[in-house]
């Protein structure tokens, strides 16, 4: 797990005060790794093109073209005048060895756009757009000093961004990476260490990058054991039947001891899913909400009574009915447009998905301050998971998932980890992250994969 903040200036003026450390030394390992990201993978005399804006973004780009001179074929591009003094000083000391200005833009093997970094405020005016616009435009390999231009503060992109291979974001990991909008931007992202270790410049924070490592599976270690070891999950059957299956189906794969299905009527179930009208006497959690459609109010009312840990997933976010289970650790699984369902069932916001995704972590922790027991998996490209004041940031999803059925079979995972045993957090935490690594390791073409097919995946993680 990794630290993420809202912002480093703050842990910037720390190195300052605490540690006697100045800008200029701070800049001067900006652009040492950057250096070393280009030296890792190119070999000398590749041709670099930076493009350096008016600010610190600049001059840290401005202090790379002095650290690759003379060794690589750097072309140091500045359209605006340059506003910031350490963009002035890294400017004179570049040219006072003899690094060249270009006039125009020109593709080489790697592009570095130091254009703007944190301190964007407004749209990209129009040079800069075309500027952007070209840079995406070139065959180059593409690194983004900080943060690819164009992407704001919140994370939002109001015109347009610079399309980054690799990003090297400076001290520490910033919650604006992570939004959905920028996932398709910043490439691989590598933090760049300010003059000394991370663990020095960072602080204490509540929001966290998920790492493979995260993944706890539900493996079986005890010898003496029978299937009532492993638990029994409910799944309760609505009027889409389908997709209450397809968890239940995911549950008994993620090792679930036993999974049955409530349902009242007929259901096309495998055999070693069973179905019972009630909840089961030895049942250890429940799923529900995934496709219930209409449904018997005091049935609904009684399983979300229950004390048994419980995941909500789907029709139920619409319904007032949800309220009853809200003071309890239940997990609660929405895609965006259910979450905003969500805020609005629970009078905390009436919003369209448009701005829920601007602002994925303020709408997060709004919710978790209303009911800080409950653990909520907000789904999209990056998926938040969060409990009271705590934020985890799942990156490992990929539009392979984006099919119907994905949700149901993440519904099941979560379901048979809380049957297992599983704190709610926990469980909401490792059956993310497995349905997200297990659709990255699907082979087939990304269009194809079915719910069947990511428990396939599941099971061989
Ligand atoms: N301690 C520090 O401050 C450090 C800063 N560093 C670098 O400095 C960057 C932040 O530097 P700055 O705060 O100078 O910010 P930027 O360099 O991102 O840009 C700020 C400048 O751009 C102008 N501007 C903002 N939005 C604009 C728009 N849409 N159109 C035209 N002009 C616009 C502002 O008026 C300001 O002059 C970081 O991203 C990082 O790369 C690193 O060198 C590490 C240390
Ligand atoms: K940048």
């Amino acid at each position: 797990m990794q630290n993420i903040y809202y912002e480093v200036g703050s842990l910037d003026k720390r190195c300052y005060e605490q540690f006697a450390l100045s800008e200029d030394l701070l800049m001067e390992h900006a652009a040492l790794a950057l250096e070393k990201e280009i030296t890792k993978t190119f070999d000398k005399n590749s041709s670099v093109l930076i493009v350096s804006g008016m600010g610190n973004n600049g001059a840290d780009g401005i202090a790379l073209a002095r650290l690759l001179y003379k060794t690589y074929d750097v072309k140091l591009y500045i359209p605006f005048e340059l506003k910031s003094p350490m963009a002035k000083l890294q400017l004179k000391r570049a040219q006072l060895l003899g690094v060249n200005l270009i006039n125009e833009l020109q593709e080489c093997d790697i592009v570095v756009d130091s254009l703007f970094g944190s301190g964007l405020k407004r749209d990209l005016n129009e040079a800069s757009q075309k500027i952007i616009e070209t840079l995406n435009s070139y065959n180059s390999y593409k690194i983004a000093c900080d943060i690819p231009t164009g992407i704001d503060f919140k994370g939002d992109i109001s015109t347009l961004a610079f399309f980054a291979d690799v990003t090297v974001t400076m001290g520490a990991l910033k919650t604006s990476l992570f939004t959905d909008t920028a996932k398709d931007y910043v490439g691989e992202i590598v933090v760049a260490n300010l003059g000394v270790q991370r663990e020095v410049y960072e602080t204490k924070t509540d929001l966290f990058l998920l790492e493979k490592e995260d993944l706890k599976l539900p493996l079986r270690d005890k010898k003496n054991a029978h299937k009532g070891t492993f638990g029994h999950l409910n799944v309760v059957i609505g009027s889409k039947k389908g997709a209450g299956v397809i968890a239940a189906k995911a549950a008994f794969g993620f090792g679930a001891g036993l999974v049955s299905v409530i349902c009242h009527e007929c259901v096309d179930l495998p055999y070693h899913i069973m179905q019972t009208h009630n909840l089961s006497e030895n049942c250890t959690a429940i799923a529900l909400g995934m496709g219930l459609g209409i449904y018997d109010e005091k049935e609904i009312e009684n399983i979300l009574q229950s004390k048994l840990p419980t995941i909500i997933d789907a029709d139920l976010f619409y319904e007032d009915i949800i309220k009853i289970a809200l003071q309890k650790e239940v997990v609660l699984t929405p895609h965006p447009k259910e979450f905003c369902a969500l805020l609005n069932v629970c009078e905390l916001a009436d919003i369209k998905v448009k701005e829920l995704q601007k602002n994925r972590f303020k709408y997060v922790e709004m919710f978790c301050k209303k009911y800080p027991k409950v653990v909520l998996l907000l789904k999209g490209a990056n998926v938040l998971i969060a409990q009271n004041e705590k934020i985890f940031v799942n990156t490992f999803g990929s539009a392979v998932l984006s099919k119907g059925g994905s949700g149901d079979v993440l519904g099941g995972l979560v379901g048979s980890l809380l049957a297992q045993g599983y704190k709610p957090l926990d469980a909401a935490i490792s059956a993310s992250l497995a349905h997200a690594i297990a659709a990255s390791n699907y082979k087939k073409n990304n269009y194809s994969l079915i719910p069947s097919d990511l428990v396939e995946e599941v099971k061989r993680l």
